[in-house]
């Protein structure tokens, strides 16, 4: 089991029940799967998974999204963006996608996750777990997120309101073998879920 922090609990065991993933599988009619799309502010993380949601809902799939904005509002509000913070919103979100993927549920997590070991942290949490993780970047240049600056965070960061923004002073560690790259600025949102939906039905996850 990946050991990603100190466990301070002792004495406690892991309790096997009798309904197996595999059981919930077939309840379902799909595998679960973790779908982490990582991206700059702005690149599309959010938008994507809200229009892959919406397409699987009508095949019937059930899918679940975890959003950066959203899970900062609740059990991540005591986190910040400093880097130690960064990486614990991470490993969290990484826990908590690999529990809902074990479930049966197709994840859509969207989080920055702009340091590429809290990525391979998550990825190694669900290679132990035998739990399909696919990585998708979402790919957009700075120039282009910025003059979405769908939140006028980036407006914000340049005029120095904000300190530690992921792009202007704070780093993007861009994938370097994601399962799925999508170029935000040069794709439509439609070509971008389909190229998603394709490759979950070559890989049998979905039908
Ligand atoms: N300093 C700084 N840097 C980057 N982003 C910032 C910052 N401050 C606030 N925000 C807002 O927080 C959203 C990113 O949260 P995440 O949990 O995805 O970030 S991270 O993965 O821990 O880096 C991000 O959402 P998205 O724009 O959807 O990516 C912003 O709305
Ligand atoms: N091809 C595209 N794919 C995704 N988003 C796009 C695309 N073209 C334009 N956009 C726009 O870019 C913005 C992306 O914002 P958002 O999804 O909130 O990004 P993030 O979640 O990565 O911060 C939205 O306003 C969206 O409409």
């Amino acid at each position: 089991m990946t050991e990603t922090v100190e466990r301070k609990a002792t004495n406690i065991h892991w309790h096997e029940g009798d309904v197996t993933r595999e059981d919930r599988a077939r309840m379902l009619g799909h595998k679960g799967v973790t779908l982490w799309f990582t991206g700059l502010s702005g690149s599309g993380k959010s938008t994507v998974a809200v229009a892959l949601e919406k397409a699987l809902a009508a095949r019937g799939i059930l899918s679940y999204r975890l959003d950066g904005d959203n899970i900062r509002h609740g059990i991540n509000s005591n986190l910040g963006f400093s880097a130690e913070d960064r990486t614990e919103n991470i490993r969290r979100v990484g826990e908590i996608s690999k529990l809902f993927a074990d479930s049966g549920v197709v994840v859509l997590s969207s989080f920055i996750s702009p340091y590429r070991e809290d990525r391979e942290i998550v990825r190694r949490m669900h290679d132990e777990g035998e739990l399909p993780y696919l990585e998708v970047f979402v790919d957009c240049s700075l120039e282009a997120a910025e003059s979405r600056d769908p939140k006028g965070l980036y407006k914000k960061a340049r005029a120095g309101e904000i300190r530690g923004f992921t792009g202007i002073d704070d780093p993007y560690e861009a994938p370097t073998a994601p399962e799925l790259h999508l170029h935000t600025d040069q794709m439509t949102l439609e070509e971008e879920v389909e190229m998603i939906l394709s490759n979950l039905q070559q890989r049998g996850i979905i039908s």
